[in-house]
């Protein structure tokens, strides 16, 4: 009989023979299209994100190997791609190949072809099955192609809207206003009208759930917790407050489940989506929160369904106008129907389902949260560092508030007259998403059949099932889109009024407006370098609500505080290291805590 250790020889050979004969089919393939390539002999799959993405081993290869090799090992791997910023690109050119034993995947940093594959939905659609593990209560718009896609986004597009836009405006400011306070109250300083604050992320991460909380679903939570837990059964619209315990019948409140399954996704999708039904839960009691996370979140987002289908005289703005947040915007999707109670005409797309709704719902809370937060938390380092930028912001708030009525209380702050103004803070969002965009990659494949690029004057078939990544850091940190100083944090040259940035080359180019940059106040790149939104048909929906909610925060905070370092030997050091040191995990983000000192103006 085989001993073991026969048994596994044999299978590591043939799990060998196997990816020798995927590597070379791939290299055969990498050879006959005639583009630049580079081969990372190991599958991109689990196993190399369980030997190169632990936190140690990067370390390893930034101190022994050279800079050209760890950079081969690291492409394929999501999580460290951005720290490799465009030196591939710049080796190898604008669109070049990565072989390994289980794939092929085409790296673009070429703004003409990115502009091409964007906008060929069906030669190169979204690979969605990479998108599963937000499929939590069934799919929604981030996880379909196709038509079912088209269905989603016919009935979600529409609620992203200037009154959306408003909500988001006033419910920013009342959360930064009161996380201010809150931080005034928690960490004191010795020196007067100064505050230190040491966990930025966590604050930011409940800042942005609250935004999203008030301005997608209609649910206004206190930044400062509520501070008696409830004792009898609360009314539909206080369960969702955020108190010391939960409400009757629940193990979270709505805040805190919100935050567990987007920290804990994994583990929720596996004891939820994966686990057989015919496992008696009691055999797995470790998994007993994520069985519980999983109930209350779609119980809450039930009864926030109902509670938009019966708004109250409440939910009017001081305008007379319906208070619109995404779940109402939604479920006008269905109200449109001449009659809701006749039968749709064959092929009619009739709204959206309650269950489409909920999974539109958790969807818009996992992309729309974590994205705005750490862009937050890079503009509050950034600008501590470069107190110059700071300054230049500065006065561009105190420029653009003056002209308002009640300049000096946000709360009164009229959006449509001064969202427009305020034109240095949305220079510092622009610049930050450039340099450190959330999503670090936008991926497409070529479905089932060939498709074709047009790169370097040349017509070049790729095959079928190949991997496509439209690569932000190549197309961010290029000195050809961005000039000499394309690695330098530079706010400025986003300005259209400073006609020495090397943006202003481009002005009378055709075609420009990108998403993310419909504003005449500023300099367009070239179309197609710079994707921190995506483009063309699956370009983000929450693009303005995110640069709202931004803009807002950095207005209310900078306009009264100046933000620096911690004063003390190494502290500029740090704050470099904890930048360079970001990964992306499921966005970009600094992995180390940056304290950081608020000084009233
Ligand atoms: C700085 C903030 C944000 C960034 C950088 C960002 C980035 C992106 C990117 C790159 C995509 C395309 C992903 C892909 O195709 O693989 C995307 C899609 C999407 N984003 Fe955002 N996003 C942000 C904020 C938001 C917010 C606040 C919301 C909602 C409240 C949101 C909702 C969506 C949705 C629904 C899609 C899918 C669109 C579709 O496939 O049709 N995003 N976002």
């Amino acid at each position: 009989m085989a001993s073991w250790t026969t048994i596994l020889l044999g299978i590591l050979a043939i799990a060998t023979i196997h990816y020798a004969q995927g590597l070379y089919r791939h290299l055969r393939h990498a050879q006959r299209t005639g583009l630049p390539y580079i081969v990372a002999p190991y599958p991109n799959g689990l196993v190399a994100m369980l030997i190169f993405e632990s936190s140690w081993i990067p370390h390893l290869l930034d101190k022994v190997l050279p800079v050209w090799l760890a950079d081969i090992i690291r492409d394929p791997l999501t999580n460290y791609r951005w720290t490799i910023k465009n030196r591939l690109h710049q080796r190898l050119g604008g669109v070049y190949l990565i072989v390994t034993p289980n794939a092929v995947i085409c790296s673009v940093a070429d703004a003409a072809v990115v502009s091409q594959i964007v906008n060929a939905r069906n030669e190169f659609p979204k690979p969605v099955w990479q998108y599963r593990v937000i499929e939590f209560y069934g799919p929604n718009l981030i996880t379909c192609e196709d038509k079912e896609w088209a269905h989603h986004r016919r009935h979600t597009a529409s609620t992203f809207n200037e009154r959306n836009n408003q909500l988001v405006w006033a419910e920013t400011i009342r959360q930064t206003t009161e996380m201010l306070l809150d931080w005034k109250e928690t960490c004191p300083s010795p020196a007067p009208n100064t505050f230190t604050v040491t966990d930025l992320s966590d604050n930011l991460t409940k800042f942005s759930l609250n935004v999203i909380s008030g301005a997608g679903f209609g649910v206004q939570i206190p930044f400062k917790p509520a501070p008696a837990a409830p004792t009898k059964a609360l009314d539909s619209r206080a369960i969702f407050q955020d108190t010391p315990s939960p409400p009757p019948g629940f193990t979270f409140t709505f805040r805190s489940v919100v935050a567990y399954t987007d920290i804990k996704i994994r583990s929720v999708v596996f004891a939820n989506l994966i686990l057989p039904r015919w496992i008696p839960r009691v055999c797995v009691p470790f998994l007993r929160l994520d069985f519980d996370a999983h109930r209350d979140l779609r119980s809450y987002l039930q009864r926030l369904i109902a509670v938009g289908a019966h708004p109250t005289t409440d939910d009017n703005d001081k305008d007379g106008l319906a208070r619109e947040n995404l779940i109402e915007g939604m479920l006008a999707s269905r109200t449109k129907k001449e009659d809701a109670a006749a039968p749709e005409p064959s092929g009619k797309d009739s709204g959206l389902s309650d269950r489409e709704i909920i999974s539109n719902m958790h969807a818009f809370t996992l992309a729309g949260h974590e994205t705005t937060e750490t862009s937050l938390r890079f503009a509050f380092v950034l600008l501590a560092l470069h107190q110059d930028v700071q300054q230049w912001m500065y006065e561009g708030i105190i420029d653009a508030t003056r002209g308002e009525e009640a300049d000096d209380d946000p709360a009164q702050w009229d959006y449509a007259s001064l969202f427009p103004k305020l034109v240095t803070p949305l220079c510092v969002m622009l610049e930050i998403m450039r340099l450190y965009p959330p999503v670090v990659t936008v991926p497409k494949w070529t479905g089932s059949t060939p498709s074709h690029i047009h790169y370097s004057g040349r017509s070049i078939l790729l095959s079928p099932d190949l991997n496509i990544n439209l690569n932000m850091n190549g197309l961010h940190y290029s000195t050809e889109y961005w000039g000499a100083d394309a690695e330098q944090f530079s706010p400025v040259r986003w300005d259209a009024t400073n006609h020495d940035s090397f943006l202003a080359r481009n002005a009378d180019l055709p075609g420009l407006t990108a998403p993310g940059l419909e504003y005449r106040t500023v300099h367009r790149p070239v179309r197609g370098a710079y994707i921190p939104f995506s483009d063309g048909f699956r370009a983000c929906l929450g693009k303005k609500f995110a640069q709202v909610e931004v803009v807002a925060a950095l207005a209310v905070v900078f306009r009264l505080y100046r933000v620096r370092l911690v004063a003390g030997e190494g502290a500029v050091e740090q704050a470099r290291r904890a930048l360079e040191g970001s990964v992306s995990v499921v966005t970009l983000g600094m992995v180390e805590e940056v304290p950081l000192v608020f000084e009233r103006r």
